[in-house]
């Protein structure tokens, strides 16, 4: 099998590059590209590893045909859209904790030198005006420090500012009172943190609710004087606000590693009094970018050679060591899943996954994911485990996961079912051994097969020398039977056939076996 490609669009540590081929893939280091340089390549890469430079537009999605999975070697995906990515079946992995240290130190670096005016006071000494009269700073010791997001680095820079002997309040509307707590700030909501803190650190992602959440209003109605500090996203302040409040003296200094727009290069809070930017830098440590690389490539290589999920943004996670004992388990379930997308009929709303012996006790997540996935075929032939769950959703499909603590008959056991307009559908299987997927049911008759390439579903009349025609007329078309399973509700009642066949059945051979004595249902399908 040859190996997967990964391009590396951003500049990163040699580590991922190193690690990627350690873990065999194939690498492309090219930082730097326009978006049509990249959209000329991007066609022949499995992976494409990135920081937040390289912007991943669905015009690059739609030329990535091959793109199976997308590492950002750090935390935002903002540069990513992760909906469109979802809906082309890309995994979005990002590295979650990597950077966190850095990025919550840089907020600290930026306070003090806000609370100190150290860029202005560097910059005049060194042109020899040795202006010591024009600089007077502020403590931040008994400062109050106000938290916009105290994740995993605002409760950081919570722990670095105790340190200092600030005093932490947070808004955070998913941070809870015993978290709160334990990090020693206080949970305050978001008028009340503007009005009591001397300095405010930023650290929430940019969403549609975070968007401009430091707006004019809010800007004008805080505490006089306040000092305000961005590590987390351009876009969570009003700028141009921000740089009249700078003017007007109400907002007394604001330090910001990010902008709305980047590279920022002429934006006009660069002449506003008392502001101090550093070129989003938030993650740029050596620790950091060693840490980032080697985690993404990791997590990359692992997807692309092995398939073990870990920190996607849209895929639950199947660590590499689950992997190889899911995998059979995954199959059973696409092609179940698959089965009855081929055969129930109408528009189908909700479908029900229930797991019984070994399989109750397997990670259900990527189990429901693979029946999604060959069920939402039906729909499309681009679906995979990525974006089922979003076309399901779409659709409005109603996805249940039941698992039972029962004994059935079989060891392990998953059963699909959907509910048609007469009625629910059901079809289950197992694995034969470890690692053989078998129905052992459809739709109430117990029977025992292997789904696997073009296959012929027949439902007949329980009769005499229907086997013995069915095979006639296959034979007379030159069509090798290669397998061939029967189950029936009881006898001489209705009978259910599943042949496997060697070759796909034209539309003719469809024709025919519809009009053969004995059919009541006859079906092609394909696995
Ligand atoms: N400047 C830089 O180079 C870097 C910037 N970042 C940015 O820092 C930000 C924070 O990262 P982490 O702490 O790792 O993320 P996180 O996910 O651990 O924390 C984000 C926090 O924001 C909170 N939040 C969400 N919506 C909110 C709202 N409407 N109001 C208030 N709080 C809200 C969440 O509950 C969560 O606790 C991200 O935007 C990330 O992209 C991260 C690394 C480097
Ligand atoms: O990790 C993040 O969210 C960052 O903003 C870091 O960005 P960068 O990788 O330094 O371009």
């Amino acid at each position: 099998m040859s190996k997967p490609k990964v391009l590396i669009s951003d500049k990163m540590d040699p580590n991922a590059a190193r690690i990627f081929e350690e873990r065999g893939c194939e690498v492309d280091v090219k930082p730097g590209m326009t978006p049509d340089e990249l959209k000329g390549v991007i066609g022949d890469y499995h992976g494409l590893a990135i920081r937040s430079s390289t912007k991943v537009t669905p015009d690059i999605l739609d030329a990535a045909t091959n793109l199976k999975v997308i590492g950002r070697a750090g935390i935002g995906v903002d540069n990513v859209d992760v909906p469109y990515a979802s809906g082309k079946g890309v995994v979005v992995m990002n590295t979650p904790f990597g950077n966190s240290i850095t990025t919550a130190e840089h907020a600290i670096a930026m306070m003090m030198a806000l609370a100190r005016q150290i860029p202005d006071a560097n910059t005049r000494t060194k042109a020899g005006e040795w202006p010591k009269k024009d600089f007077m700073g502020v403590e931040v010791t008994a400062k109050t420090l106000g938290l916009i997001g105290a994740g995993n680095i605002g409760s950081i820079v919570a722990s670095r500012a105790q340190g200092l002997r600030m005093k932490v309040i947070a808004y955070d509307p998913f941070l809870t009172e015993d978290r709160a707590i334990e990090l020693g700030i206080e949970k305050v909501d978001l008028d009340t943190l503007l009005s009591r803190a001397d300095f405010v650190t930023l650290h929430t992602p940019l969403t549609d609710e975070t968007r401009n959440i430091l707006s004019r209003e809010r800007l004008e109605n805080a505490k006089p004087g306040i000092r305000i500090v961005n590590c987390a996203r351009g876009g969570l302040i009003d700028e141009v606000a921000l740089k009249d409040c700078l003017e007007s003296g109400q907002v007394a200094g604001a330090a910001l590693d990010v902008f709305a727009e980047e590279p920022a290069t002429d934006n006009p809070l660069f002449d506003a009094p008392n502001f101090i930017c550093t070129p989003h830098l938030g993650a740029s440590t050596t620790e950091a970018q060693v840490n980032v690389a080697l985690q993404v490539a990791e997590q990359m290589a692992d997807y692309l050679v092995n398939g073990g999920v870990t920190n996607a943004l849209n895929m639950p996670s199947l660590s590499a060591e689950e992997a190889p004992k899911l995998r059979p388990y995954m199959a059973l379930a696409e092609k179940l899943g698959s089965l009855v997308g081929q055969l129930a009929h109408g528009s189908l709303t909700k479908i029900s996954i229930e797991r019984e012996g070994a399989a109750a006790e397997l990670n259900g997540k990527p189990i429901t994911g693979a029946v999604l996935a060959g069920f939402m075929r039906r729909y499309s032939d681009t679906v995979n485990m990525v974006n089922a769950p979003y076309l399901a959703k779409e659709r409005g499909l109603d996805v249940s996961e039941i698992r039972h603590d029962r004994e059935g008959a079989f060891n392990t056991l998953i059963r699909v079912t959907v509910e048609t307009s007469s009625g629910p559908r059901s079809v289950a299987g197992t694995l034969f051994g470890t690692q053989s997927p078998r129905l052992v049911e459809i739709f109430g008759i117990g029977i025992e097969a292997e789904l696997d390439g073009d296959m012929l579903y027949v439902v007949n009349d329980d009769k005499p020398g229907f086997i013995g025609r069915i095979g006639t007329m296959l034979g007379g078309h030159g069509i090798n039977i290669g397998t061939f399973n029967l189950g029936r509700r009881d006898a001489g009642g209705e009978a259910v056939l599943l042949l496997s066949l060697d070759e796909h059945p034209g539309a003719e051979i469809m024709t025919e076996a519809e009009k053969l004595e004995g059919v009541k249902t006859v079906k092609a399908l394909r696995f």
